[in-house]
């Protein structure tokens, strides 16, 4: 039966944890969004940014209004609408709001979007735990994973259970400078709607009540706090309205596991096609290299993972595709070619040439050989094993033919 509400409607409140290049182009494009559907989410979004001093780049318009004196890179985006060192000539709308703070950021929002460098998501979650609302959901757009000891972990089950919180995925072939730009592109959003959020046709949430299924499809451990009737149903169609724009197609899927791990493994594939390309091989040695890469891929959530995964995810954007572009147009690419063409080691092209910028495919490599190793399963996996020869300096890029040659 249905149950009177006592309080009125509320909106959802939106955080983008995190305001890199993907981070500001995510935090655009929602915040166009929620301007278009003031009847769901609170207009304002906030941006938590990992405070900085920057200075405006001569060639930028507010170069002359802004001097030449380092400023908090926080006041530079809420003084001139643009991220200028990680997302620069892209206007921000001007309910983007960034926040120096952690914890003030991510006060009283409904929905919390992650997305930074893998290697600090532990480090964030430790500020915010017990600061959000019990009843806060997760998406997370990181592309990476996390391991401890022999076990491997999707970053969104990692956030989800340090904050005892539901979290889904994004994940897609998606350049953020091109998307910046809405040059149109298709994303892939994985979220299992926990029972305890289900509305069911009379306007109460589902019986199932508090735990639900994560990743592995087994009970989590996790007791959630459902979303509070007041508020839009947090399921499917609002998260379509929170991300889907003209310019960036959102499907919505249920694979958590192929949606994430797709998203980091691809990573690995892509510094491989940058040694590749790097040591004079061209689109045919790539095409290659990719799909063995696709194929350790598969292999790897099939053997860490059967329980959730299911094929046809590699044929969504954040599959097949997010490997075609992170292999051809994508920074993990871009700077590995960079590295052997100059001969010096990713790390210090990362340091050099990226302004701050991060190569997740460095740490992803590391953390998913240490899990394979662990496991003694590593020769299984001869892709990834040479790529982190290439990065450690034990195997050759001239020698990844031989990983091909059939017995
Ligand atoms: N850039 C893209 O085109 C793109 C597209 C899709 C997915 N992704 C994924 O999105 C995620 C975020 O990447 P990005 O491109 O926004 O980041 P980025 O590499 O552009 O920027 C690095 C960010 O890390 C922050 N940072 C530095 N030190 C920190 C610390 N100690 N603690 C917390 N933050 C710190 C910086 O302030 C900056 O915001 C990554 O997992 C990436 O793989 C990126
Ligand atoms: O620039 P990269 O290598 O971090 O990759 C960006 C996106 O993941 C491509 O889909």
């Amino acid at each position: 039966m249905a149950r009177p509400s006592d309080s009125a409607p509320r909106k959802h409140k939106v955080t983008v944890v995190g305001s890199g290049n993907w981070g500001t182009t995510v935090a655009k494009l929602v915040a166009e969004n929620t301007q278009e559907h003031p009847d769901i989410f609170e207009e304002d979004v906030q941006m938590w940014v990992y405070e900085e001093n920057v200075t405006i780049p001569s060639d930028s318009p507010h170069h002359a209004a802004a001097g030449d004196q380092p400023r908090k890179l926080t006041e530079v985006i809420n003084t001139y609408h643009e991220n200028v060192k990680y997302l620069p000539k892209i206007p921000l709308p001007p309910n983007v709001v960034a926040n120096p703070s952690l914890v003030d950021a991510v006060k009283d929002s409904s929905i919390l979007i992650f997305n930074l460098p893998h290697e600090f998501i532990g480090n964030v979650c430790k500020q915010i735990k017990g600061h959000i609302l019990p009843y806060a959901r997760g998406i997370s757009c990181i592309k990476g994973v996390t391991v401890t000891e022999d076990k491997v972990e999707l970053i969104c089950d990692y956030i989800g259970e340090t904050l005892g919180i539901y979290c889904g995925a994004l994940s897609g072939a998606n350049i953020a400078n091109e998307i910046a730009n809405e040059l149109w592109c298709e994303t892939t959003i994985a979220y299992n709607t926990p029972p305890c959020d289900q509305r069911g046709k009379d306007g109460e949430n589902g019986a199932n009540g508090d735990h639900y299924r994560d990743s592995r499809g087994q009970i989590s451990k996790t007791q959630l706090t459902p979303v509070p009737q007041e508020y839009p149903p947090l399921e499917h169609d609002v998260l379509y309205k929170l991300f889907n724009r003209p310019y960036f197609t959102v499907s919505m899927v249920s694979d958590v596991v192929g949606v994430s791990l797709a998203g980091a493994l691809k990573n690995i594939v892509a510094l491989a096609c940058g040694f590749i390309e790097g040591h004079g091989w061209n689109m045919t040695a790539k095409t290659a290299v990719m799909r063995r890469g696709m194929l350790e891929t598969i292999q790897f959530c099939q053997e860490f993972f059967p329980e959730t995964v299911k094929e046809m995810t590699f044929w969504e954007s954040a599959g097949w595709s997010d490997m075609i572009v992170s292999c051809t147009s994508a920074r993990n690419w871009r700077y590995s070619k960079m590295a052997v063409e100059r001969g010096v080691s990713l790390q210090e092209i990362e340091r050099t040439e990226l302004n701050g910028q991060k190569l997740q495919g460095i740490s992803t490599t590391k953390e998913v050989m240490s899990f394979l190793k662990a496991r003694g399963v590593q020769d299984k996996y001869p892709l990834f094993k040479a790529v982190e020869g290439i990065v450690d300096g034990t195997f050759e890029v001239k020698d990844i033919p031989v990983l091909f040659r059939h017995q």
